[in-house]
């Protein structure tokens, strides 16, 4: 894998060799002035710069580079710019990045904080390039709205398009906001029935008593209140997909009568005598654990094996690498273009934050939180406590918020390193390509966790 380039704008002969030095990893482009500095980002495109705002002819002040952050981010919005900072520079540095570079370092240097800071950036934009190509492709993809970058997932995605033009039983197992209901309107797209109806019920939401005749409808004066024939949602379905969620809420009466359905393909309504004939698609899902149901006698084994033809695991939200920033992205773009709030990015603290939580709600917590965030949050940065995140508990029960972002940025890099290298087996160079970064990278930052 070629180097990646980085820009250092410095006009100070031994620092220039400093980083050069330090930042070995990276393809290092020098400039000691805006022009030269402007240049050499036309021409190479660094996705990285790193700059000091004392340049000539304002060596002192901040005028100079401040004037040439402003041009970068003109000319490449994505650049990842990292000011390098004297420690008299506070007022400044605030300024640069309220325009928009994404971090800052205190001289003199301390090469590993910088080269995490720079990986840091690295792999934000690489997150943040995909989520833009895969909000362009979207209109194309059947399974458009899916967002994830993380191998199970995608795994899960590319089972749903083979299995969609079969006309197999699928069922889906994941938990509550997951994406069951995403996917199996993704599976129904990708069908051959995409063109008819996709009819969804939620087997959890509807009291035991009315699921039935909501299930097969019911002929006029079957019970009380039945003022003329309804059909039922299964036969609204015919020709389409018919989406059974939370179906391990079922209860064992109005099982065994879908298992009769499943057998026969055929209803009968509620006070009917007919049988009518119905061809759709089953796709069920839920959040229990099914099979624990039928060892405890909750769900019927035979129903169990007629549902589960095809079975996907739909891994939880935490268990997706780099998906929650991804998605936070996506949500981002979404809400601001909705709430007319354009403009809006994260704080370097805030990522974190959504890196670091556990999100048990999965992607609907995390939906429901940038929309929060996103209407709540003044100024252009949504920072931490727009996302209103509860608060890890300490130990003795006190409740503190974590702000060290070197900490929290550790953390978040040991947890994706652990997991890339768990799901690829230990094999480093697939580890690597997970995480987006370099071998030797990889190594590096193995060897600065503590991890053989
Ligand atoms: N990978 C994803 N990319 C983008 N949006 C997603 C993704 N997964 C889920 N969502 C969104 O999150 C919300 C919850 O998803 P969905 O309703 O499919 O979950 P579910 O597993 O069916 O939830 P429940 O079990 O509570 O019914 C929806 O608004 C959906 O559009």
């Amino acid at each position: 894998m070629p180097k990646r380039k980085l820009l250092v704008v410095e006009d100070d002969a031994g620092l220039q060799k400093q980083l050069r030095w330090s930042l070995d990893a990276y393809d290092v482009l020098v400039a000691g002035d805006r022009e030269t500095a402007l240049a050499l980002l036309r021409r190479h495109q660094p996705p990285l710069v790193t700059m000091d705002l004392g340049l000539p002819p304002d060596a002192e002040g901040a005028s100079e580079g401040l004037a040439l952050l402003q041009q970068i981010l003109a000319i490449a919005p994505d650049t990842k710019v990292v000011i390098l900072s004297g420690n008299k520079d506070r007022g400044n540095v605030l300024r640069a990045i309220a325009m928009g570079a994404y971090d800052f370092h205190q001289k003199p240097l301390d090469a590993d904080l910088l080269r995490l800071v720079m990986e840091r950036a690295c792999f934000l934009r690489q997150v943040q390039q995909e989520n833009g190509r895969m909000l362009q492709t979207q209109a194309d993809s059947p399974l458009a709205g899916i967002i994830s970058r993380d191998p199970g997932m995608l795994k899960v995605c590319r089972s749903v398009e083979k299995v969609a033009a079969s006309s197999a039983t699928v069922l889906l197992l994941g938990a509550s906001g997951s994406g069951k209901e995403l996917l199996a309107r993704g599976l129904h797209r990708l069908s051959g029935r995409h063109d008819k109806r996709f009819v969804a019920i939620n087997c959890a939401a509807i009291p035991e008593n009315l699921l039935e005749s909501e299930l097969f409808g019911y002929e006029k004066g079957a019970f009380t209140g039945a003022a003329r024939q309804t059909p039922g949602k299964i036969e609204l379905a015919h020709g389409g997909t018919f989406f059974l969620d939370e179906i391990g809420d079922m209860a064992m009466a109005l099982q065994a009568k879908l298992l009769r359905f499943l057998q026969e393909r055929v209803i009968e309504r509620v006070g009917g005598r007919s049988e009518i004939a119905v061809d759709v698609r089953i796709v069920c899902a839920t959040h229990r654990n099914l099979k624990a149901l039928v060892d405890g006698g909750g769900f019927r084994e035979d129903l169990y094996y007629r549902l589960s033809e095809i079975v996907l695991l739909i891994p939880p939200l935490r268990d997706r690498i780099g998906d929650s920033v991804l998605l936070a992205q996506h949500f981002r773009h979404r809400f601001c273009a909705s709430e007319g709030r354009s403009g809006l990015h994260f704080s370097q603290e805030a990522l974190a934050a959504i890196e670091a939580y556990g999100w048990p709600g999965n992607v609907r917590e995390m939906e429901n939180c940038i929309k929060r965030a996103v209407i709540m949050c003044n100024g252009s940065q949504i920072m931490v406590a727009d996302l209103g995140l509860p608060l890890e508990p300490e130990e003795g029960g006190r409740v503190e918020e974590r702000i060290d972002l070197r900490e929290a940025r550790e953390a978040a890099e040991y947890r994706v390193m652990v997991k890339a290298l768990a799901r690829s087996g230990g094999n480093i160079a697939r580890a690597a390509e997970m995480l987006g970064i370099s071998r030797p990278t990889l190594y590096d930052l193995m060897n600065h966790h503590g991890i053989k």
